[in-house]
């Protein structure tokens, strides 16, 4: 039977759900759930939206309520934010509709204070509303910084990224470490033939500044990002717009990657059967007596590619994506469909059943990046960063919880994310001592 629904848009704020309440409208469906359109009561309260968003998280992520009101309202459904009319997608299908036939439309972003605070009166790319500024960052940051040809220059900066190892067993917070991580490879390749200094010793400054701020509870915000960025870049005048347009593009890259490197792990820990092929991969491909992995090793790791499509089907980075705002009308309309186990964490799937899946932002079924004409530039970077840096802390350490307990998974509110609590393990060495001692 088919059904059809639609909604016309004018004005309206999109808040496209996925690709974690995808998997809940298939239970929608599943459920016998009706496919009347209904409206949501409204949230009440005044703008802007994040504050909304927050409200709706209640105790629980805003994309776990959401996906509840979902199961009562329909996998399309409106709601009043204040004066904004949202509009809720919870469902491949429809997000394929707004974000193809209707991605110009949708291609604006709401006009929030906390886009013109956190974002640089907007000049960041990701707040930039549709027009002129907003085409010239994304050509710059697809083209100059992001393109498959960029990331291969900057191999050498992804794969240089290493942390020392020690033979003795020690707890880390991981999240934390995956973000010094990150933060390392992002300010490297932002302060790129800028600086005079050393680009390790630059990156180490700023990292042992970064450190010291955290030790002192200063908030880790992404303005200190750009603020210690700016002030590094002060000295400088040569080519300075294009490096803050760097920082702007990069600097989403932070929380998302270390937020799924941190999922992936934790999945991985709470599901050894998984985390034993992973190591058989490393072991095949690999073996013991080398230390450093570099990217045309991961092209071989199958399993693992698999575990990070799970993870961010399961636990995507923004399961919000970022708001869109229609700049004209438009009609949106859906018909449901169907899928298994949705809620198990299964890598193998995209080996057999969805092995011809992608995140490219094509295969509607699984977007986290998104689509359309606001997708996400930096996926390639996020995969690459993902593969590497988890393929090579798989390889060197081996990872226990402090007493053997399941991670704890829940989720905390945010426009990301991120786990409700630290993942802490004890990590002791993988490989034989004297790999560790050499030096490639
Ligand atoms: C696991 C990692 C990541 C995930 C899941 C992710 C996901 C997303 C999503 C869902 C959006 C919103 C798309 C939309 O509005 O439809 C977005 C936007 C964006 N992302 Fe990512 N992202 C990740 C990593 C990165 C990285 C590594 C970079 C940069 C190197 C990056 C740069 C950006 C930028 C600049 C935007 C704004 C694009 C625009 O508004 O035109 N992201 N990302």
């Amino acid at each position: 039977m088919d059904y059809f629904h639609s909604v016309t848009a004018t004005s309206t704020v999109a808040i496209i759900a996925f690709p974690l309440l995808f998997l809940f409208s298939f239970l929608w469906i599943s459920r016998g759930n009706t496919n009347s359109k209904k409206t949501a009561p409204e949230a009440g309260g005044a703008c802007p939206i994040i504050g909304h968003l927050r409200l709706l998280g209640g105790p629980q992520p805003p994309h776990i309520s959401l996906a509840n009101m979902a199961d009562k309202y329909g996998r399309i459904f409106t709601i009043k934010l204040g004066v904004q009319r949202a509009l809720v997608v919870s469902n491949w299908e429809v997000a394929k509709e707004c974000l193809t036939i209707n991605d110009k439309a949708f291609a604006t972003r709401p006009n929030l204070a906390c886009a013109e605070l956190m974002g640089y009166h907007k000049a960041m790319i990701g707040f930039a509303p549709y027009g002129p500024h907003w085409r010239q960052m994304r050509k710059f940051t697809t083209i100059e910084l992001l393109s498959n040809h960029r990331l291969n220059l900057l191999k050498h900066v992804r794969e240089s990224e290493k942390k020392s190892s020690n033979s003795d067993k020690v707890l880390v917070e991981m999240k934390r470490w995956f973000r010094d991580v990150t933060l390392s490879v992002i300010l490297r390749i932002v302060l790129m033939k800028k600086v005079a200094k050393d680009l390790d010793q630059v990156a180490e400054e700023w990292l042992r500044e970064h450190k010291e701020k955290r030790a002192e509870n200063v908030a880790n915000s992404e303005e200190d990002f750009m603020g210690v960025l700016l002030s590094i870049l002060s000295d400088t005048e040569e080519h300075e717009a294009d490096t803050i347009n760097k920082a702007t593009s990069l600097v989403p890259a932070e929380d998302t990657s270390s937020i799924t490197m941190t999922w992936a792990l934790s999945l991985l820990l709470n599901n050894r059967d998984a985390l034993n092929k992973v190591k058989q991969e490393l072991d095949i491909y690999v073996g013991k007596d080398k230390l450093l992995l570099i990217e045309s090793d991961t092209k071989n790791f199958v399993y693992l590619q698999s575990v990070i499509k799970e993870t961010l089907r399961l636990y995507p980075a923004a399961p919000l994506s970022v708001t869109h705002e229609a700049i004209e009308d438009c009609s949106v309309k859906f018909r449901p469909t169907n899928i298994g186990n949705p809620l198990e964490f299964r890598p193998e799937r995209f080996i057999t059943t969805h092995k011809d899946i992608v995140v490219r932002g094509y295969d509607f079924e699984l977007i986290p990046f998104s689509s359309g004409r606001r997708m996400c530039p930096g996926y390639l970077f996020a995969l690459k960063i993902l593969e590497l840096t988890l393929a090579n802390v798989l390889h060197w350490f081996e990872f226990e919880t402090p007493s053997g307990e399941i991670v704890d998974m829940r989720e905390s509110p945010g426009l990301t994310n991120p786990k409700a609590t630290p993942l802490e393990v004890h990590i002791t060495p993988r490989l034989p001592t004297f790999v560790y001692q050499s030096t490639n």
